[in-house]
């Protein structure tokens, strides 16, 4: 109050008048809405954090990680292919390999609610949400379409991307970290058919004879990666309590999940029906068959 005052007492005062708080208006009368906005929703989000649940809390910082580091993955090899560091259709089947191993071993950060895997579930369905709105053209993201298309046009992100993310999507939800068949299927989807396009794609000189477009080495990469990778998974969330696996069968389990997966993968159907489809569904449906539809 006195401040203001003394603010009046010369003609020089009138503009700090108009700066400083006029007299006898209360703060609030005074201060900018913006920051009384700032400050109310601030203290609005702190409460909420303070008497929100530890799983929630747990969940909601987890959806953060993982949605995070999908946007970083992506970025990241986006620059490394600006700067000519990685091949194109290298990066972007390295980005496929990595997003689907990535995500699921993000699954253990997670709580134990029952809550849990929707959280999780955020994660694709943000990432499918900037492949529609990117590939749609709805706005651009030089860097998204570089990342992951072959040739560099936005619409390509509607059909291999968004299968993929919508498989993602559709596993953690139906059956999350307490199945086999999610983490196999998605181990087939990312491991096995990157590593038949990484391996294919550069030493894939002997063709299939049914299949002029594959190659024996991609196919028997197909199966020999998906193979492990699905091994090395169910050995995480086994080892982890998430899923009880009998080792003495599982292994001739996996083997023929691999070779299901790797027999829809060479076809020429898919041509018809993308990989990334293809290859999960196949999964799945062998994988229901062989370890059943019961989870821990
Ligand atoms: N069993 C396989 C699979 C792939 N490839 C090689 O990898 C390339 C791409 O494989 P493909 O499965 O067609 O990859 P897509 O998923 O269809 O391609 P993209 O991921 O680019 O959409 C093929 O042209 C081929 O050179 C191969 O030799 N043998
Ligand atoms: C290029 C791709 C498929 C074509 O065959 C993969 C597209 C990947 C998406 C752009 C990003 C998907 C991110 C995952 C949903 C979450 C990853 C999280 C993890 C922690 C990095």
């Amino acid at each position: 109050m006195a401040a203001a005052g003394a603010a009046c007492a010369s003609p020089h005062s009138s503009l700090l008048l108009s700066r400083s708080r006029p007299h006898g208006l209360s703060p609030a009368s005074y201060m900018p809405r913006r920051l009384i906005l700032g400050v109310g929703t601030s203290a609005v989000a702190a409460l909420a954090v303070a008497t929100a649940p530890p799983a929630v809390l747990q969940d909601g910082a987890a959806t953060l990680f993982a949605t995070a580091g999908a946007y970083a993955l992506v970025r990241t090899f986006d620059v490394l292919t600006e700067r000519r560091l990685v091949e194109k259709s290298l990066s972007r089947k390295i980005v496929h390999v990595l997003s689907g191993v990535l995500f699921m071993a993000s699954w253990p950060l997670f709580s134990n609610s029952t809550e849990a895997r929707y959280f999780a579930a955020v994660v694709p369905f943000l990432n499918s949400l900037r492949l529609l709105i990117y590939g749609l053209r709805l706005y651009t993201d030089e860097a998204l379409v570089k990342s992951v298309s072959r040739e560099g046009k936005p619409e390509e992100l509607l059909r291999g991307p968004l299968y993929y993310v919508l498989v993602l999507l559709f596993s953690v939800l139906v059956f999350w970290r307490e199945s086999p068949i999610g983490v196999v299927s998605l181990s087939m989807m990312s491991g096995g058919d990157g590593f038949a396009d990484i391996v294919g794609r550069r030493y894939g000189s002997v063709k299939l004879p049914f299949n002029q477009k594959k190659s024996w080495i991609g196919s028997i990469s197909m199966f020999i990666s998906g193979f492990l990778l699905s091994s090395i998974m169910l050995f995480y969330f086994s080892n982890l309590g998430y899923i009880h696996v009998s080792w003495e069968e599982a292994f001739s389990k996996l083997a023929l999940v691999a070779l299901a997966a790797t027999v829809v993968e060479c076809i020429p159907a898919t041509d018809v029906v993308d990989d990334n489809i293809s290859v999960p569904l196949a999964s799945m449906l062998v994988a229901l068959l062989l370890f059943g539809s019961n989870t821990q």
